[in-house]
């Protein structure tokens, strides 16, 4: 009896999924008699007949299912997969093993998922066939780049752009880079500069030296090589999905960077390129290297998305990862340095909305009417606590730069007489807006010497929608040096009215500290430019003090194009949504992949109910609520769906009376800059609902249509 090593490849974690938990129980105690003796009786471990490869081996878990391994040195074995009797075979005789001549590392192709993805391709006449995506491209090219003979013939199949996405899901990881590089329009020169050479060993390579392969880093990134079997059960207990999503290089290189950073980086690029899964990757890299003691900050602007935050982060790395890293929404870090400092005496936080309620209270008291509550809230946050003005001395010299109406003096004496007035009811009841207290947590943070302030690194999430406190608060937490902030966001989904630039606060992001991510993973093409429609000519900033657009912005896939539909009535338009969500059912959608999105709470709920009168289950999401699974399909506000992804979205009453929301909009003759900066939140908001869809997207309105979708179609 000797024993033996199994090596685990990547996309076996795919095939264990599937399975159940009696079989996954099966295959755990199969490894462990391969471990102890691979000539063991029962484990039937022979080669398949007609197998490509002949190192190729089956091995038998029960009467039903066999694994598929691949023989690569003398007691040495990479389990692939574990299938139903017939499924094992056919794959085992459709896989190959090489060692890459770029990497040095052991590479799996599964050749019959690579013709078995291109068959999906519309059949094409030959007068109307378009040439191969990849023309330009010479065999000897892709040889020198690292993609495998094998594959070439597939790829020279590929017509169009749309079947690229689900082919290069089996690719080996170095042709997937440089497949999905030469698609994003680099050329052949670019791709080996940025991705195959940096992905090049060093050492000399002998095709059928597997052991110094296994050795190499190529192969550890897409195998796990552990002798133990505990280790072997927790890893496959844990959730896969985020340690199988391949970072494109472009965000890789962001995400996994060794070199420390100088300072603050900035990541920007529009909805759909990978923001949140890079931030969550810097994460992991950032906490692999923390010194003990340290913490890591990873926060947002909202609790939903924190939570999310948290979640996507112990898929990626588990518990052993979220116990080093605060998962934290920007109010609740501001609320936790208040209440060390105040402790029980730490005043009730108000929301947004109460704070406006409080506004339309003290505005409506005011003998004569003079100031609106819109005027005076935004007064409030956008010069008095974004630059923390203590004093009517402070307020009489303050910059109002963005602020549209002008004031004389007496006028600014009056409105600072209504902002104390506020803060002093305000404090007398015990209670502070959240801004409010995020300028005081930001106050008492700043007073902090470097080593008191709580955290190594903060990584922040959808930066655009934080206000210039969180930004001082957050600078004020972890002291200047290497990658102390790495900022994530995008102008473009604003939806909150707090805009400031980073540099005002002492975060330099300027030049290599900043990088925009282009290639859409989510989205259609098609959904893509109707989306983009939605922006108009509006200009946007880049978090900081220019301005940036979304040119070379492009997604790789390809699908149905967007719906847009006009009804006589909300009852109607409520029928025909009915009707489509069952279509999209019909279609072999899952319930939970299905969202239905309002601008307003009551239209929402109206969604519920018609989608219920319709036989269909459907489930309202409010804030900081999860669904249950099997609840049916989701409905939800445009605000709650910020972050989320689904396989089809319904936005409905995107009518003119409804979108912009005339309520969320200052009247120009207030303030023509505030009333310019709400339509242009409201317009982000609706583009950010329309980026949410993978595959189907409807939008649809009863009336005249919202202007907004004035160059839609
Ligand atoms: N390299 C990749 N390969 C495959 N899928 C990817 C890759 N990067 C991102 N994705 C997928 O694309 C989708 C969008 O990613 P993510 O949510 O990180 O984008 P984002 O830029 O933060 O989006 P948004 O700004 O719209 O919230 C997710 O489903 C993610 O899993």
């Amino acid at each position: 009896m000797s024993k033996a090593q199994v090596v685990m490849a990547d996309v076996f974690g795919k095939y264990y999924d599937k399975l159940d938990g009696s079989v996954q129980a099966q295959v755990l105690q199969f490894i462990m008699k391969m471990q102890r003796d691979p000539d063991a009786n029962g484990l039937n471990l022979k080669p398949p007949k007609g197998a490509e490869d002949k190192r190729v081996r089956t091995a038998r878990i029960n009467d039903n299912f066999r694994a598929v391994l691949m023989h690569y040195a003398d007691r040495i074995y990479y389990l692939v997969a574990v299938l139903p009797h017939d499924d094992a075979y056919t794959l085992a005789s459709h896989i190959i093993f090489d060692i890459n001549k770029v990497t040095g590392g052991v590479e799996l192709i599964n050749l019959a998922s690579l013709h078995g993805t291109l068959s999906g391709q519309p059949a094409q006449a030959p007068a109307t066939e378009e040439p191969s995506v990849f023309a330009h491209v010479s065999d000897a090219d892709f040889d020198r780049l690292g993609v495998h003979p094998s594959v070439v013939p597939a790829l020279r199949e590929i017509r169009s752009i749309d079947a690229i996405l689900g082919f290069v899901e089996h690719l080996p990881k170095l042709a997937r880079d440089v497949i999905l590089c030469l698609a994003d329009g680099m050329t052949v020169e670019d791709v080996w500069e940025h991705v195959s050479s940096v992905a090049a060993t060093s050492d000399t390579i002998d095709p059928d030296d597997y052991e110094a392969a296994n050795e190499r880093p190529a192969t550890k990134e897409s195998f796990v090589v552990t002798g133990d079997v505990a280790e072997f059960g927790r890893i496959m207990s844990e959730p896969l999905s985020a340690w199988r999503i391949f970072l494109h290089p472009a965000q890789r290189a962001l995400a996994e960077r060794k070199t420390p950073n100088k300072g603050s980086v900035r990541v920007t690029g529009g909805p759909g390129t990978g923001k949140t899964v890079v931030a969550l990757h810097r994460v992991k890299a950032l906490a692999e290297r923390l010194p003990p003691g340290q913490a890591i900050l990873l926060t947002t602007y909202t609790t939903t998305l924190a939570e999310l935050l948290r979640s996507l982060l112990e898929d990626l790395g588990g518990t052993q990862l979220t116990a080093k890293v605060d998962v934290r929404n920007i109010d609740k870090v501001a609320y936790g340095i208040a209440k060390e400092v105040f402790g029980a005496k730490t005043p009730k936080s108000l929301g947004d909305d109460e704070i406006r309620r409080r506004w339309e209270d003290l505005a409506e008291e005011q003998q004569p009417h003079r100031w609106d509550a819109r005027f005076l809230e935004a007064e409030w946050k956008q010069v008095v606590l974004a630059q923390d003005v203590r004093s009517r001395d402070e307020y009489l010299v303050a910059s109002r730069a963005g602020r549209g109406r002008r004031l004389n003096r007496p006028e600014r004496a009056q409105v600072w007489g209504l902002i104390e007035a506020f803060e002093h009811r305000l404090d007398a009841a015990g209670e502070v807006g959240v801004t409010q207290l995020a300028a005081q947590a930001a106050r008492i943070a700043s007073g902090w010497s470097d080593e008191t302030r709580p955290y190594r690194h903060i990584v922040v999430d959808e930066a655009q929608d934080l206000h210039a406190a969180h930004w001082k608060l957050l600078r004020a937490l972890v002291p200047v040096g290497e990658d102390d902030l790495f900022i994530v966001g995008d102008a473009h989904q604003r939806i909150y009215d707090n805009r400031t630039a980073l540099s005002a606060h002492g975060i330099n992001v300027r030049g290599r500290r900043s990088r925009r991510l282009t290639l859409n993973y989510r989205t259609t093409r098609q959904i893509l430019g109707t989306s983009l429609s939605l922006l108009g000519d509006a200009t946007f900033d880049d978090l900081d003090d220019a301005a940036e657009d979304l040119g070379g912005y492009r997604s790789v896939l390809g699908g149905a194009k967007p719906e847009l539909t006009e009804y006589p009535s909300t009852a109607a338009e409520l029928t025909g949504l009915a009707g489509r969500v069952e279509e999209w059912l019909g279609e072999g959608l899952k319930e939970d992949e299905i969202v239905v999105t309002a601008r307003t709470n009551k239209l929402a709920d109206a969604a519920v109910e018609a989608l219920h009168n319709a036989g269909i289950k459907a489930v309202r999401v409010k804030p900081r609520q999860t669904p249950a699974i099997g609840s049916g399909v989701h409905v939800m506000t445009m605000h709650r769906i910020k972050g989320l992804e689904y396989r089809a979205v319904a936005i409905i009453g995107v009518g003119a009376d409804h979108v912009p929301q005339p309520g969320a909009v200052t009247p120009v003759s207030e303030d023509r800059t505030q009333h310019d900066r709400d339509l242009q939140r409201e317009r982000s908001l609706l583009f950010v609902a329309a980026t949410r869809a993978r595959e189907q997207l409807s939008i649809t309105w009863a009336g005249p249509r919202s202007p907004f979708l004035e160059g839609s179609h």
